[in-house]
C-alpha cells in the first residue's frame, strides 16, 4: 500500500487523462520500431533474390530463419533485463545494436561500394552478403531482445489501481504495432522501386533499408527523451539462475524423498522449501502455471503465420482487380493491420462492454479461446475459397500423360486427324490442346517444347509468341525480351505483370507495336500472322490464343478469412499480451513476455514441419486439417483454462513479504535463534532484493 501510494504521488504530476505520460514515449517508440522491422522485412526476400542473386529456395529459407530468430531472441533480452540490466537499460543497449544492424543492412545494399567496373552490379558479392548477414543477426538480436522488455516496461508504468488503463495501454500498444507496420509495408516497397546510385542507377534497396534504419534511431531517441518520466524497476540479481537452481533442487529433493514414508506436499515445487525462500517458490509456481497454459498456444500462430505464405500464394491464383485499384497478391496482407486498426477500438469500446452488460464474464482466457475458434473459422473460409479456385484451374497432364498443342497458322480452318482419335476441325489461328497417355506416339507434328505444367507464379501472365512470317521477328516489352523468333518458330515463355502491356515487333529497322491488357495468372500464345506489315498498325495482325484462362475468383473473397483471423488475433494476441503481464510475478515480467513470444517462434516452426511432412495434395484439405487441429487444441486449452485461477501477483508477493517480516520479528525476539536466522537470511536473499527493487523509483 505504502509502495503504491508512493508511486501515485510520484506519478501525479505526469498523469494525463488518468494515464502516465511516460507511456506516450513507449507507444511512439513501439510505432517507430515496428515501422523499422516490418519495413525492412517487406523488401528482404526481394533483396536476397535480386540484389544478392540468390535462388528462391535460399532466399525463403534465410528469410524464415531470420523471422524465427526474431522470436527466439526475446528469451535472451528478457533474461538480461530481469536479471542484470533492468528493462530500461536493456531497451537502450539493444536498440543501439538494432539500429547498427539496420544501418549495416542499408550499407550492404549500396551496390556502388564494390562496383569498381561501374556496370551496376557489385563486384564482390561476399562483402554484401557478409555485411547483410551481420546486419540481420544484429537486427534479430535487437528486435527480439527489446520486444518483451518494451511491453513489460510499458505495463510497469501503471499503478495497482490502474488495471483498466493498463489494459487500454496494451490495446493502444497493439494499435501502434499495426499502424507502424502498415505504413512501412506500403512505403518501403515504393522506396525500393526508386532508382539510385552514384555511378549507375539501380533499384534503391539502400533507401528501402535506410528509412527503417532512420526510424529505429528515432525510436531510440524518443525512448531516451522519456527517460526522466519512467518508473524503472531494478533487476533483482540473477533471477533466472535462482529459478533454475530452485527448480533443480525441488526435483532432486523430491526424488530423494520418493519413499512413501515421507508425507506428500501440495505442489512439487514445495520440495524446495528446505533451501529456498517461500516467496521465490511462489513466484516460480506462478510462472510455471502460466507457461503450462501456453503449451497449446503455438497452434494459433501456426495458422496465423500462414497469412504471409499460403494465403499469399492463394491470392496469386485470384483476380486482384478492384476497379480503380489493382491489388497485388502480397498486398492483400495489409488487410490484417488495417483490420486491426478498426477492430481493436470496436472490441474495446463496443463488443467487450456489450458482453459485460449482458452479464457475461468474458475472462481473458475465454477471449483467447474464442480467438482460437475464430482463427479456425478463418481457415474454413480459406478452404471454401480454395475449392472455388480449384474449379477454375486448368487440367495439366499428369506424369503418365503428354500434351500436344496444335496451332493452325493458316488463314483457313483445317481438319486434323490424330492416330486413334476422331478428326477435328481446327479454326485459323487457334490452338487445340490435346492430352494423351504417353503410349500414343505423335511424330513429326511439332518440335519438342517445354510447355507450362502449372499456373504462372505470383499472379503473373506467361506469354510467348509464334512467328508465322517468312522473316525473323524480334519481340520485346519494357518488362521482357522475347528475343529473335525465327520464321514458323516460337519464343520461350516470359512473365508479364497484370495491366496493359505494349509489345514492340521489329524486323531490321522496321517496327510496329501491339498492345493488350492482362489479368492475373493467364497464359497466351500470340500468333504473328504472315500478313503483318511493319510500319503500319500491327494490332490486327497478331492473334491472342488463350492457353490458360486468367484468374477468375476475385481476391475480395479472401476478406472474410482475413476478417476472422484478425478478429481472432485481437481476442487472442492482445489479450494474451496483457495476460502475460498481469499474471507474471514482478521480477519475471519480461521473462513471461518472452515465453509468450516463444509460442510465436514454435508456431513458425510447426508451419515448416507440417508443410514439409504433410504433403497433402489438395490445398483446401490442408486448410481443413489446420482448422481441425486448432479446434482440437482449443478444446484442450479451454479445459486447461477452466482449472486456471487468476492471481494478483502483487498481492501475493505483498502477503509473503508481510509474513516473512513477521517471522523475522518473531525469530529475533526468541532466544537461541541466531543460527536459524542466519540460514534464513541467506535463503531470503531474493526477497530482500525484491524489496529493494519494488521500492525503487528512478
Ligand atoms: C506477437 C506478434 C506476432 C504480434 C505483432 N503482430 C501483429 O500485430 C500483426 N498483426 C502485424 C502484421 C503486420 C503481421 C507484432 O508485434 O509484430
Amino acid at each position: 500500500k505504502i509502495l503504491n501510494e508512493k508511486r501515485d504521488k510520484l506519478e501525479f504530476s505526469k498523469v494525463v487523462c488518468g494515464y502516465p505520460l511516460s507511456i506516450f514515449f513507449i507507444v511512439v517508440n513501439e510505432f517507430c520500431e515496428r515501422f523499422s522491422y516490418y519495413g525492412m522485412r517487406a523488401v528482404l526476400v526481394l533483396y536476397f533474390k535480386y540484389f544478392l542473386r540468390w535462388d528462391d529456395d535460399l532466399a525463403t529459407s534465410i528469410y524464415h530463419t531470420f523471422v524465427a530468430l526474431c522470436y527466439l531472441t526475446p528469451i535472451l533480452g528478457a533474461i538480461v533485463a530481469d536479471s542484470w540490466l533492468g528493462k530500461f537499460k536493456t531497451i537502450i543497449y539493444l536498440s543501439i545494436v538494432y539500429a547498427v544492424g539496420q544501418v549495416a543492412m542499408a550499407v550492404s545494399a549500396i551496390h556502388d561500394i564494390t562496383d569498381s567496373d561501374r556496370d551496376g552490379t557489385p563486384d564482390s558479392m561476399t562483402f554484401h552478403i557478409v555485411l547483410s548477414m551481420v546486419g540481420l543477426f544484429l537486427i534479430a538480436l535487437g528486435t527480439g531482445g527489446i520486444k518483451p522488455c518494451v511491453a513489460a516496461f510499458g505495463g510497469d508504468q501503471f499503478g495497482e489501481h490502474q488495471d483498466r488503463q493498463r489494459r487500454t495501454f496494451f490495446s493502444v500498444f497493439y494499435l501502434c504495432i499495426n499502424g507502424g507496420s502498415l505504413l512501412s509495408t506500403i512505403i518501403t516497397p515504393v522506396l525500393r522501386a526508386q532508382e539510385c546510385g552514384i555511378y549507375s542507377k539501380q533499384k534503391c534497396y539502400s533507401l528501402a533499408f535506410g528509412v527503417p534504419a532512420a526510424l529505429m534511431v528515432v525510436a531510440l531517441v524518443v525512448f531516451i527523451i522519456g527517460s526522466g518520466m519512467y518508473y524503472k524497476a531494478e533487476p533483482q540479481g540473477n533471477i533466472m539462475l535462482d529459478v533454475c537452481k530452485c527448480i533443480g533442487f525441488a526435483i532432486k529433493n523430491r526424488y530423494r524423498h520418493r519413499s512413501k514414508q515421507y508425507p506428500k506436499r501440495q505442489h512439487w515445487m514445495d520440495w524446495a522449501e528446505e533451501k529456498y525462500d517461500k516467496l521465490l517458490i511462489a513466484q516460480i509456481k506462478m510462472v510455471l502455471k502460466v507457461l503450462f497454459l501456453y503449451i497449446p498456444l503455438p497452434m494459433f500462430w501456426t495458422l496465423f503465420d500462414q497469412k504471409g505464405s499460403r494465403w499469399t500464394l492463394q491470392a496469386t491464383t485470384m483476380d486482384g482487380n478492384f476497379g480503380a485499384l489493382v491489388i497485388q497478391p502480397d498486398q492483400m496482407q495489409t488487410v490484417n493491420p488495417i483490420l486491426i486498426l478498426t477492430l481493436v477500438p470496436i472490441m474495446d469500446s463496443l463488443i467487450y462492454p456489450l458482453i459485460k452488460k449482458c452479464g457475461l464474464n468474458f475472462t481473458p482466457l475465454k477471449r483467447m479461446t474464442v480467438g482460437m475458434l475464430l482463427a479456425a473459422i478463418a481457415f474454413v473460409c480459406a478452404a471454401l475459397v480454395q475449392i472455388q479456385i480449384d474449379k477454375t484451374l486448368p487440367t495439366f497432364p499428369s506424369t503418365s500423360q503428354s500434351q500436344l498443342k496444335l496451332l493452325n497458322m493458316g488463314s483457313n480452318s483445317v481438319t486434323v486427324k490424330l492416330p486413334g482419335n476422331d478428326a477435328l476441325i481446327l479454326p485459323a489461328a487457334q490452338v487445340y490442346p490435346f492430352i494423351n497417355n504417353c503410349n500414343t506416339k505423335f511424330t513429326n507434328l511439332l518440335p519438342e517444347t517445354n510447355d507450362l505444367t502449372s499456373k504462372p507464379q505470383e499472379g503473373n501472365n506467361a506469354i510467348r509468341f509464334v512467328n508465322g512470317m517468312k522473316t525473323a521477328v524480334n519481340v520485346s516489352t519494357a518488362a521482357a525480351d522475347f528475343g529473335l523468333i525465327e520464321p514458323f518458330y516460337y519464343s520461350n515463355y516470359s512473365q508479364i505483370k497484370n495491366g496493359k502491356a505494349t509489345f514492340t515487333l521489329r524486323s531490321g529497322s522496321q517496327s510496329c507495336e501491339y498492345s493488350t491488357n492482362f489479368g492475373f495468372g493467364s497464359s497466351y500464345t500470340f500468333f504473328i500472322h504472315s500478313t503483318l506489315v511493319f510500319g503500319s498498325n500491327c494490332q490486327d495482325s497478331v492473334t491472342a490464343v488463350e492457353d490458360i484462362k486468367p484468374n477468375s475468383v476475385h481476391m475480395a473473397l479472401q476478406i472474410p478469412q482475413y476478417f476472422f483471423i484478425t478478429a481472432g488475433e485481437v481476442m487472442f494476441s492482445v489479450t494474451g499480451l496483457e495476460f502475460s503481464y498481469s499474471q507474471a510475478p514482478s521480477n519475471m515480467k519480461a521473462v513471461l513476455q518472452a515465453g509468450w513470444l516463444f509460442t510465436v517462434a514454435i508456431g513458425n516452426f510447426i508451419v515448416l514441419i507440417v508443410a514439409e511432412l504433410a504433403k497433402i495434395p489438395k490445398q483446401w484439405a490442408e486448410y481443413v486439417l489446420f482448422a481441425s487441429l486448432l479446434v482440437a487444441v482449443c478444446v484442450i486449452f479451454s479445459i486447461m483454462a477452466y482449472f486456471y485461477t487468476y492471481i494478483d501477483p502483487t498481492e501475493i508477493e505483498a502477503q509473503f513479504k508481510k509474513k516473512i517480516n513477521e517471522d523475522d520479528e518473531d525469530d529475533k525476539s526468541k532466544p537461541g535463534k541466531a543460527e536459524v536466522e542466519m540460514v534464513k537470511r541467506d535463503s531470503i536473499k531474493c526477497h530482500d532484493e525484491y524489496d529493494k527493487a519494488t521500492q525503487t523509483k528512478m
